[in-house]
């Protein structure tokens, strides 16, 4: 992929909150980048800063977050977007998609307006036609049937793997370069989610949008992330393609989130990670994943806090310090540790 331009990156990235209990550190130094066509997926436990992320990206973190590092789409940094440019950026260029497709709605308005309204906002030259027939052709295109009685239909009249379906169908009449999806099928049955998927996919195959995904379930994205990005406590613990980061995670966090998670690997047992991650609000010192690491050594202490390349494995990067300074066992012997 690297002759093809990224669509995203971040590098070194901080988000931090004032907070009564002090300021909280909601992402610390987070670096990746995304490049075009791909689907990459933030996968982690709950809390470790995969909404925070994609917040950032599309600037729609809660008032007063103070943003450190760059944000690069599309090779503009996003940090001075302002007014009609922001505007036109978020209905444009990057859309978000979030776990529950109720809220995504106006419940007092048609399907057809809100589609419609969405396609205008991107291309204020369209004319209303021209969008409530364009609203209709993505309707049919993100597997709904009969789209033109489904343009005159409230959102209270539709299941909700339908309305994820139209919430996406709302971010693609805007045509925009960037899906961010934030738990996209949390809110829905299992039958569903497979269903959704199966659709993210087929739109990144065929229309050959790029879509970041984040998710707490690393089997939601086994099939479907070309490339994982593991996170922990608002940082980058590894990242790379995903089949190799599955078949051979190269973070103790990684094993430990593998390990944890039902289904993945058949006839182990499930382990729960011992311990809490750190709060936001603790200044961490080293690697954040130390403190429960059975691996961890005195250089973890003084761990730089960021990913780098893993020797000998093109496309990865890790942040443990023991891997990428060559002084932990290769991964197939620290799996069975
Ligand atoms: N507005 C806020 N004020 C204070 N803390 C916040 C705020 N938003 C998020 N956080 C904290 O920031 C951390 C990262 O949250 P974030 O929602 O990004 O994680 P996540 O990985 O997406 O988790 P989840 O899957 O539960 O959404 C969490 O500890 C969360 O409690």
């Amino acid at each position: 992929m690297s002759d093809t331009p990224d669509i995203l990156r971040l590098d070194r990235v901080g988000v931090g909150l004032r907070t009564p209990g002090g300021t909280a550190d909601l992402l610390r130094n987070v670096s990746f980048s995304v490049a075009r066509g791909e689907i990459v997926a933030l996968a982690g436990e709950s809390g470790s800063g995969k909404s925070t992320a994609l917040l950032a990206v599309l600037r729609l973190l809660a008032p007063g977050a103070q943003v450190s590092g760059s944000i690069l789409v599309d090779g503009k940094d996003i940090a001075p977007l302002r007014g009609r440019e922001l505007r036109a950026f978020r209905s444009r260029t990057a859309r978000m998609v979030f776990q529950d497709p109720w809220r995504a709605l106006h419940p007092m308005h048609s399907i057809g307006r809100q589609l419609t309204e969405s396609a205008r906002a991107a291309d204020p030259t369209l004319s209303k036609e021209a969008a409530r027939t364009l609203a209709g052709d993505m309707l049919a295109r993100v597997g709904i049937p009969d789209p033109g009685t489904r343009l005159r239909s409230y959102p209270h009249e539709v299941s909700g793997g339908q309305l994820q379906r139209i919430v996406i169908a709302m971010a693609l009449v805007a045509s925009p370069s960037l899906l961010l999806c934030d738990e996209p099928t949390t809110a829905l049955d299992v039958t569903t989610q497979a269903q959704i998927l199966e659709l993210l996919q087929e739109l990144n195959r065929d229309l050959g949008i790029t879509v970041v995904l984040a998710t707490h379930d690393l089997d939601v994205i086994a099939d479907i992330a070309d490339r994982l990005v593991v996170m922990y406590a608002g940082s980058v613990a590894e990242e790379g393609p995903t089949g190799q980061v599955m078949a051979r995670p190269e973070h103790p966090y990684t094993r430990s989130l593998l390990q944890a998670a039902p289904g993945r690997r058949p006839g182990e047992r499930l382990r729960a990670i011992a311990g809490r991650p750190p709060s936001p609000l603790e200044v961490i010192e080293g690697c954040p994943f130390a403190a429960r690491c059975e691996h961890r050594t005195s250089i973890c202490a003084t761990a730089p806090n960021t990913t780098v390349p893993i020797a000998g494995e093109p496309g990865r990067r890790s942040a443990c310090v023991r891997v990428t300074a060559g002084t932990a066992p290769p991964s197939a012997e620290r799996r069975s540790g």
